[in-house]
């Protein structure tokens, strides 16, 4: 095997690069990253680690979730505080009601790089490189704006600190503390069909925070009472900006990417021998891998290989996206090798990628009856195959953007047109969220009783 370093992953093939148009300026800035401090610590990346190894043993649930693409001119306290509400919001509906430990990850202080199905976007006739995230290009459709510029690098990775920044002081500093369960997102479960359920299971979760107390247990005895743990991750498609992030950790002598606790390989740069897999099997981060239905078992066994050859839980999470038609017919034979092969990996559904569709007007949009067929058929899978249906991954925001259709308001392709915000693909709106919450909550319940 050749040896590893973080800058190995140059002397492979890589796809879904921008073409920087000043080489020099890039590696300017990339050195400026370089000096600059890493944005998490590798003790809190292990804490992750270990709490993913319980997923992939069946003892927890894993919640991933965020914007599809966070923006530039969309950064604000606002923003942030309402999408990790309405994440927290999921996780006690899927703790309580699926009774088992929720392992929260948000898709956030970093998720600014997408990959793309084609290099250029035509409009009107005219063609254009295609928008591939803000830490790219700009998402006006002028040719000046689409030319990729370095020093979004350093944006997104200052907007990145401040996010974080923020993050951890919602997480640890009250606004996590359950007993707050019934103030979160009031505003918007107010007028929610699903308001008197979520109402009884706060009043609920009250109920037991008064029985503990009573019994001595308490914030002061459990922190996790008053807060909690809220890692972040993003798809590490920009191996130059991950790799002036990664760190040498001074107590193992490990490699991090320290630009989030976890990241992921996205579906379009999966290949074996490119740059992206060279650079993970290198950095000790807990890792995900998307697998959509193009993937073959042998070929999964030689990925999982490639970046998790000691087979150790929690490193690896496998982010299935099939779409909700075919799921059923490529995920058994997948979760059936890996299962057989003994390899030991986290399963989560990614139910939004492979239900994208066109609206008749235009909107890039998935219905929320899709997104859920596909998480339930991930369910029946692997209660069939005896493996564990180990989280979900969302593309979602605390909003009330109107970009999916279908749910409890029964949002159709007309109302698209209302809040149609996202910058890449829809996400679920905070209402959405909290319907597939209890909805998701019921499935794990039904496939840990059956474990
Ligand atoms: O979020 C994922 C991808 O970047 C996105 O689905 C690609 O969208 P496209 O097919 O419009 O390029
Ligand atoms: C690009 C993404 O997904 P995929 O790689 O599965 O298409 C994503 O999750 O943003």
């Amino acid at each position: 095997m050749k040896s590893w370093s973080p800058n190995s992953w140059r002397e492979s093939p890589i796809v879904q690069q921008p073409q920087y148009p000043d080489l020099a300026e890039l590696a300017s800035i990339e050195s400026q990253i370089n000096s600059a401090p890493p944005l998490v610590f590798a003790e809190e990346t292990r804490s992750l680690y270990k709490q993913l190894a319980d997923v992939c043993e069946g003892k927890a649930f894993l919640l991933q979730g965020g914007d599809c693409a966070e923006s530039f001119s969309e950064f604000n306290a606002a923003g942030i505080r309402d999408t990790f509400k309405t994440l927290l919001q999921m996780a006690v509906v899927l703790t309580y009601g699926g009774k088992c430990p929720v392992v929260k990850i948000a898709r956030m202080a970093g998720q600014y790089a997408k990959p793309r199905s084609a290099d250029l976007e035509t409009v009107n006739g005219v063609d254009l490189p295609s928008y591939r995230g803000d830490i790219v290009n700009g998402i006006d459709f002028t040719a000046q704006a689409r030319i990729p510029d370095p020093k979004r690098l350093l944006t997104a990775y200052h907007q990145s600190a401040a996010t974080l920044n923020l993050l951890r002081a919602f997480a640890q500093g009250g606004l996590a503390d359950l007993h707050q369960v019934n103030r979160w997102n009031m505003s918007f479960v107010a007028a929610n069909p699903l308001k008197d359920k979520y109402q009884k299971l706060a009043a609920r979760i009250q109920d037991a925070l008064e029985f503990m107390e009573v019994c001595g247990i308490n914030a002061s005895n459990a922190p996790s009472i008053k807060e909690t743990s809220l890692y972040t991750s993003h798809e590490a498609l920009l191996l130059g900006y991950e790799e002036a992030l990664t760190r040498r950790d001074h107590l193992s002598g490990d490699w991090y990417d320290c630009s989030a606790h976890f990241v992921w390989i996205g579906e379009r740069t999966r290949q074996l021998d490119h740059a992206h897999i060279e650079f993970f099997r290198g950095i000790k981060n807990p890792i995900g891998v998307k697998v959509g239905p193009g993937m073959d078992p042998d070929e999964l066994i030689r990925l999982i290989d490639a970046v998790n050859p000691e087979n150790i839980p929690g490193r690896l999470t496998l982010i299935t996206r099939m779409g909700a038609d075919v799921l059923a017919d490529k995920l058994p034979a997948l979760v059936r090798k890996v299962e057989q092969e003994g390899r030991k990996v986290v399963w989560t559904s990614d139910p939004m990628h492979g239900n994208t569709e066109k609206a008749s007007n235009g909107y890039k949009t998935r219905s929320f009856n899709n997104i859920l067929r596909e998480i339930s058929q991930f369910f029946a899978v692997h209660n069939a195959e005896g493996s564990y249906p180990g989280g979900i991954h969302l593309e979602m925001t605390g909003q009330h953007v109107t970009e999916c259709t279908g749910g409890a308001y029964g949002l159709s392709e007309h109302d698209l047109a209302q809040r149609y915000k996202t910058q890449c693909d829809p996400r679920l709106n905070a209402d959405q969220v909290l319907e597939l919450g209890f909805l998701v909550a019921d499935l794990l319940k039904d496939a840990r009783s059956n474990r």
